[in-house]
């Protein structure tokens, strides 16, 4: 693993960790260049740990994302290659069309130790405040890059940011950044999110800050500023009071407008509010459910039943549920739930349940609130499924299991048991691995999708 080499790139670079046959190694100096180099379009790209891959033409980024997807499937999924069937398992990347302004969610941070290069470093003066807005440092949870724009967000996200940075320095406000060595100060995070109108498809954002303490006077300056932009329609105050530095805060506090935005995805409308898990791409989102739909080869005649596991706000079973008979969706996050339930009735869907519980803790009575699944889709975070749960599913025996995935590493590792199984835990697989489709949902950075379908053996 070397941080900013480039797939096919020669470099010297120095061992930092050894561990059995997996390298850390930090670049020194590149001797080749990769041939399809080209010049970042940000001027932050070399610093920022957003895109690291900034620097690459895109149809090179997204043959090396489908090159680490198959090389992953093999080497942790223990597929073979020489399978004859492996070449129609696996399918082609799906590019991304949009390649900037795609996310539609961006947490910046407020922080005292602005990040410089070695060469801006003579540019720190004795004194003077090193305050910084912006994305943190790779490697530095104390070190924030000051940003003035990102070519990934929306442009009503930039126009927000270039207010907020115009003026929260202002010695009048009063205003201060979070110190987390300290644990003082006041401001912790800037979160900016963009959906869409649903009468006029126009974007519309809401603006979160995320505060140590809820002193609304304090905001008021800034609050009437950015509220004057036609497009931001609601301003939270997310109040975290702890020592840490997370952007979910234990109160929240409507300063402007409306609690939530909306988005349309599939037809359906949802509603997001500051702390919902929404798929942060909204345009390759669509491509996504598409390909989910395509997997679940859904009969169409509403009879089938689905789980829908690691829901969020109900997104993917909401989708499919005008087709099929039910929709169990589950989710550990609260304000999700109620989000997930609030969407079902905005979008008259009665045929759909959401309950809050924690996947990684099922007990033995897990699924006796719901008939047997016709088809499990799965679409945990990144550390993938606990084994309690891979369990579950292997008993279960669903004739169709969708696995969506945002780690292909960690994806290939619960193929592996859901396939092969686990001779040690004597554990055995019962699925046969039908398609696995990556897509490309994040351009310039390392984040790869997949869609993989399991059959029953
Ligand atoms: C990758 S997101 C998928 C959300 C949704 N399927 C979508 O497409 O919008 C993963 C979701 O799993 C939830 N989650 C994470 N760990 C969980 C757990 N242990 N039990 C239940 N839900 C969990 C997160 O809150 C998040 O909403």
């Amino acid at each position: 693993m070397c941080d900013r080499a480039l797939p096919g790139e020669r470099f010297i670079g120095r061992v930092t960790r050894k561990k059995g046959s997996y390298a850390e190694v930090q670049k020194i100096k590149t001797i080749t260049p990769h041939d399809d180099l080209v010049e970042a379009p940000c001027e932050y790209a070399s610093a920022c740990g957003g895109c690291k891959m900034q620097n690459l033409l895109y149809e090179a980024q997204v043959r090396a994302k489908e090159q680490q997807v198959h090389e992953l499937v093999i080497h942790v999924g223990k597929f073979s290659a020489n399978d004859p069937e492996f070449a129609n398992v696996m399918k082609p990347i799906v590019p991304c069309d949009i390649q900037f302004n795609y996310r539609n969610k961006m947490e910046f941070s407020f922080g005292t130790q602005k990040w410089l290069p070695v060469e801006e470093m003579h540019e720190r003066q004795e004194g003077v405040n090193d305050y910084a807005l912006g994305l943190h440092a790779p490697g530095f949870f104390d070190k924030v890059l000051n940003v003035q724009k990102c070519l990934l967000q929306s442009e009503a996200g930039n126009t927000v940011l270039a207010i907020v940075q115009d003026c929260w320095r202002d010695p009048e406000l009063g205003l201060s950044p979070f110190c987390v060595h300290k644990h003082v100060g006041f401001l912790k995070h800037l979160m900016l999110r963009t959906g869409s109108d649903v009468k006029t498809g126009l974007p519309e954002l809401m603006v979160n800050f995320v505060t140590s303490s809820y002193k609304p006077e304090l905001l008021k300056p800034i609050v009437d500023k950015i509220s004057s932009i036609p497009e931001v329609v609601s301003i939270i105050n997310n109040v975290n009071t702890s020592v840490g530095n997370t952007a979910v805060g234990e109160a929240e506090y409507i300063l402007y407008g409306k609690p939530s935005i909306s988005e349309v995805l599939r037809g359906i409308t949802f509603q997001i509010s500051a702390n919902s898990f929404f798929q942060t791409n909204t345009y390759q989102a669509e491509v996504l459910y598409r390909l989910i739909e395509e997997c679940a080869g859904l009969k169409g005649d509403g009879s089938e039943v689905v789980l829908d596991l690691f829901c969020g706000t109900g997104t993917i079973g909401l989708t499919l549920a005008k087709k099929v008979k039910h929709v169990y969706g589950y989710e550990m996050v609260p304000q999700a739930i109620s989000d997930a339930r609030q969407n079902a009735e905005k979008n008259g869907i009665s045929n759909a349940t959401f309950i809050q519980g924690d996947l990684n803790k099922i007990s033995d009575n897990f699924g006796d609130q719901f008939p047997r699944p016709d088809i499990v889709i799965s679409d945990p975070n990144r550390p993938g499924m606990h084994m309690k749960l891979i369990k579950y599913l292997l008993k279960l025996r669903a004739p169709r299991l969708i696995y969506v995935s945002c780690n292909p590493a960690t994806c290939a590792r619960d193929l592996d048991y859901l396939c092969h199984g686990l001779e040690e835990k004597n554990i055995k697989g019962c699925y046969k691995l039908k398609s696995l489709q990556p897509i490309d949902m994040f351009p310039h950075t390392p984040h790869i999708e997949c869609v993989c379908l399991l059959e029953l053996e």
